[in-house]
């Protein structure tokens, strides 16, 4: 029999998401899996559904997403979820990095308490040791006063500070799975370049997915990689295999325009209508 640990963390398969009555899906028929204690990267220019995948998978589409195919995460199926059972999810099992700290913290709330609602709210028993725990969590993450970093509100904190808050309260339970959503694009390059140092570190043997427009990014802390064009997957595979062989003509004008050997993390990648430029020339 094979063993549960060699069961994938994440399998997607052929899922799908339309708005609405639009027509054209953000997401279309895409599959694929994080093995346990591996990044996965997800890349791909604005609006080829990178986001929509990742927000499909913790639960957090608008009402108006119609979604199919399937998400099985740790062998239950999460597509067709009750909120109430995800939210049981969300914070424990699932948490998730966004790009804009300060849109995922409350901002009439002490950094250290909303911290600690996190740890609290899945684990009512260790109330006692919460305080202790937040201030061990902050300085996991490379805080260097967490006394006063707990006690202050999120706008009093600087952008990589704000980030590394979140981090901490995204990894404070030992999800199963966290998803960084262009963790990074929001902060000035000398920052990023500390907050990816951060997450390499602290995404190591766990299972995550790193969503990114930019290779460059995603090669620092994945694995592997799928590349995302319009909605649908059109590459697959190790990330430096990727980069030194693309097979698609999408990925071959990508890494060629990016010149991913020679930019530093930060650059953005060239559109779909770079793309169609270069393979016109
Ligand atoms: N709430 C929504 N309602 C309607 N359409 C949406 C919604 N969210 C996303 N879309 C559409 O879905 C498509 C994919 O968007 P998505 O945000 O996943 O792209 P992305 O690759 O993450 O880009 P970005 O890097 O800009 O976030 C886009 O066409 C977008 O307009």
């Amino acid at each position: 029999m094979t063993p549960a640990t060699d069961a994938p963390t994440l399998e997607v398969t052929d899922l799908t998401v339309t708005f609405g009555r639009r027509r054209q899906k953000a997401v279309d028929g895409v599959s694929f899996t994080v093995a346990a204690g591996e990044t996965l990267g997800i890349i791909g220019q604005s609006g080829s559904g990178k986001s929509v995948t990742a927000l499909a998978i913790m639960g957090l589409l608008p009402e108006h997403a119609v979604v199919s195919g399937s998400i099985r995460f740790g062998g239950r199926e999460l597509v067709g979820l009750g909120e109430r059972e995800y939210r049981g999810l969300r914070g424990d099992d699932l948490a998730m990095i966004f790009q804009e700290p300060m849109t995922a913290l409350d901002p009439t709330m002490r950094v250290g308490r909303q911290i600690g609602e996190v740890v609290a709210l899945h684990h009512s028993d260790r109330r006692g040791g919460i305080r202790g725990e937040v201030l061990t969590w902050l300085g996991r993450v490379g805080i260097d006063e967490p006394e006063r970093i707990a006690d202050s509100f999120p706008h009093e904190l600087s952008g990589g500070q704000r980030q590394r808050a979140l981090i901490a309260m995204a990894l404070a339970n030992q999800p199963r799975l966290v998803l960084c959503d262009e963790p990074t694009t929001a902060l000035d390059v000398l920052v990023q370049r500390q907050i990816l140092a951060l997450l390499r570190e602290q995404l190591e043997g766990r299972s995550a997915i790193f969503v990114s427009h930019d290779l460059a990014v995603v090669r620092q802390t994945a694995t592997r990689v799928v590349v995302m064009l319009e909605g649908r997957i059109v590459e697959e595979g190790p990330i430096e295999a990727v980069i030194a062989q693309p097979r698609h003509p999408y990925t071959r004008g990508l890494i060629a325009s990016a010149r991913i050997d020679r930019v530093p993390p930060g650059q953005r990648l060239p559109s779909v209508a770079d793309f169609y430029r270069v393979e016109g020339q």
